[in-house]
């Protein structure tokens, strides 16, 4: 059975990278996604934009929706100071196993939690089955039609407090009109934008910046 492409991202990670490095897992899935084949990573430039927000932020629970292979959650975890942890939801089986694979070679699976499932059933959990009072940064990463839903979500769960910072990806490409519309629309929130570019393409992207009034 030939394999996927998310299998041959963590194969080159697996040989190449140094483990319990997580820059050297970053910078060598750039190199894989840049020179060999394109992955929806968010990638090095719109990652220095996630590095300076998480940092900013400075998180003691974070959530990331859309884990994908594990790029993201590497990167912020690296970031992530003593005792804090992130909780990062994957839909896709087989993405999940990659990124837990991925996760451990990085050296960073005691501050990070995978878990596996539609995150309109996980975001009502998060308080009652994984002890979540507030979170105080998520990064919406995930199908873009449920940012919008997926926010309202983690409002009604009471999930967010005064202060609580949202960074949602591809907010150009592919696009999240309806959130942008809700979320610039909403008094409760402060909205900033971050033009960058798609990753690994020269092609315009953004990311999008929320900071809950309460
Ligand atoms: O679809 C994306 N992400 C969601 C993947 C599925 C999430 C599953 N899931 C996880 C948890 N709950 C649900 C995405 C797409 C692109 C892209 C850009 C250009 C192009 F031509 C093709 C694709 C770039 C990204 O940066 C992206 O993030
Ligand atoms: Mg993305």
């Amino acid at each position: 059975m030939n394999q996927s492409k998310e299998q041959r991202i963590l194969n080159f990670v697996l040989q190449n990278a140094v483990r319990g490095d997580p820059c050297s897992v970053l910078d060598t899935i750039d190199k894989y996604c840049s020179q060999k084949e394109w992955a929806m990573n968010v990638g090095n430039e719109k990652g220095l934009i996630l590095d300076k927000t998480v940092e900013e932020a400075n998180p003691s629970v974070a959530l990331e929706l859309g884990t994908y292979c594990g790029y993201s959650a590497v990167r912020i975890a690296r970031l992530l100071k003593a005792g804090a942890h992130l909780l990062t939801v994957e839909f896709n089986p087989e993405f999940a196993a990659i990124a837990k694979q991925m996760i451990e070679f990085a050296g960073v699976q005691d501050k990070v939690k995978l878990l596996e499932g539609p995150s309109e059933e996980i975001i009502p959990q998060l308080k009652k089955k994984y002890e979540v009072d507030t979170l105080d940064f998520v990064f919406l990463d995930h199908w873009k039609d449920r940012y919008t839903p997926d926010t309202i979500l983690l409002q009604e769960c009471n999930l967010l407090r005064k202060g609580s910072v949202l960074l949602a990806d591809n907010v150009i490409v592919p696009g999240a009109p309806e959130f942008l519309n809700y979320i610039r629309n909403n008094p409760h929130f402060q909205c900033t934008n971050y033009p960058s570019r798609l990753e690994y393409m020269k092609v315009e992207d953004a990311m999008e910046k929320a900071v809950f009034l309460g």
